[in-house]
């Protein structure tokens, strides 16, 4: 079922936590609302679960009006962050719950439970722990029964509220895999809450950026990270470098290839798109080597001109193939730089590094 969010706007006493906020959902696609703490994720997952009212705007589902839709007629299924099963039953009863408290005319026999219970814990992959309690269970597994759980009522739609961030790294990678096989099985369209980019990006079919009650932009994973709409996409979706405008050589080369120049703008550089040689490159500067970190596959040098910082990822190959011991001095060059115009839209905490 599609969802339509028109409009939006939801104030706690002054403050404003959704800025008439409109997004399309069409059926069966995975989104995600991704975005720093307090930017209001939560609170439009709620508006479209109809556990909290907007105070303008609406919200429509298959192209039906379902603002004041009460929240269990909506047929909305919800995880949250911290898998909320309850203790004293089974695994197959928390399932089975939403079932069982059906009014009676519309609940299923007792065979049919059973069948659909058995059919979900399968997708989920845990049939087999289905007399087992929650206490019994990882928490990567108690989240995969949750969500059987919400499955259970065949919702319309499916809402999930930082699903995985009470996991370990290595188990929310897998959910995450493990989700978006589910979702491509199951094409009920479904939203989820996430502030780790790197889980929106590698789960969603499109994302929406938030910022302070509004959108900064939607987009596929890809366009979001390679064509950001504004410095804050730039600065949320991964780390980069600010240069400020006047750029010398090179760097100001790369300025015109992108947008027009304008007094006071800003240049955004991934630190994966500066070359990086020991020999003088042409148009480019030098700077001087001030640590250098392996992380995994990558290696991260952390370079130092006049005072400012300035990161540039290597692979591991090219990092040895270069010698780099602290102190060195070495060129640097951008590949490709992303201009916004005006400095008034430089993101809070990153300093613009000055020439
Ligand atoms: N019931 C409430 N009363 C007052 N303020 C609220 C209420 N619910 C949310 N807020 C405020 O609205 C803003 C948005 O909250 P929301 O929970 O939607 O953010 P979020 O993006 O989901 O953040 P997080 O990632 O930290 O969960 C926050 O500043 C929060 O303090």
């Amino acid at each position: 079922m599609s969802i339509e969010i028109r409009n939006i706007s939801k104030c706690f006493g002054n403050f404003v936590a959704l800025d008439d906020l409109s997004l399309d959902i069409p059926t069966g696609e995975l989104v995600a609302l991704l975005g720093p703490s307090g930017c209001g994720k939560t609170t439009l997952l709620r508006i479209i679960a109809g556990m909290e009212t907007p105070d303008a705007g609406s919200v429509l589902f298959g192209g039906q009006e379902a603002t004041h839709v009460h929240a269990r007629e909506r047929q909305v299924g919800f995880v949250f962050q911290h898998y909320a099963l309850f203790r004293h039953m089974s695994v197959f009863e928390n399932v089975a719950f939403g079932l069982r408290v059906r009014p009676r005319k519309e609940r299923p026999s007792e065979a049919e439970i059973r069948e659909r219970v058995m059919g979900l814990l399968k997708l989920v992959q845990l049939d087999w722990l289905a007399q087992r309690y929650p206490s019994q269970l990882s928490g990567g597994q108690r989240q995969r029964i949750a969500l059987a759980r919400a499955l259970a009522v065949e919702p319309k739609v499916l809402l999930l509220d930082e699903p995985f961030g009470a996991l370990d790294t290595k188990v929310r990678k897998e959910l995450r895999r493990w989700l978006r096989r589910l979702h491509d099985e199951m094409h009920i369209s479904s939203v989820f809450v996430t502030h780790d980019q790197e889980e929106a990006l590698e789960v969603a079919d499109r994302v929406v950026v938030m910022n302070r009650g509004h959108i900064e932009q939607i987009g596929s994973p890809d366009e979001v990270y390679s064509s950001p709409a504004s410095p804050f996409v730039y600065q949320f979706l991964g780390n980069v470098n600010v240069f400020h405008s006047r750029l010398h050589g090179a760097w100001a080369e790369v300025e015109r290839e992108g947008e027009a120049p304008a007094a006071g703008s800003i240049a955004f550089v991934r630190p994966h798109d500066i070359e990086l040689d020991v020999a003088p490159l042409a148009g480019g500067m030098t700077a001087g080597v001030r640590h250098v970190h392996r992380i995994g596959p990558l290696v991260r040098v952390e370079l130092e001109h006049d005072g400012e910082t300035i990161e540039v990822e290597l692979t591991r190959e090219r990092a040895a193939s270069l010698d780099l011991p602290v102190g060195r001095t070495v060129w640097i060059k951008p590949r490709q730089a992303k201009v916004f115009a005006t400095e008034a839209t430089a993101p809070a905490g990153k300093q613009p590094f000055l020439f």
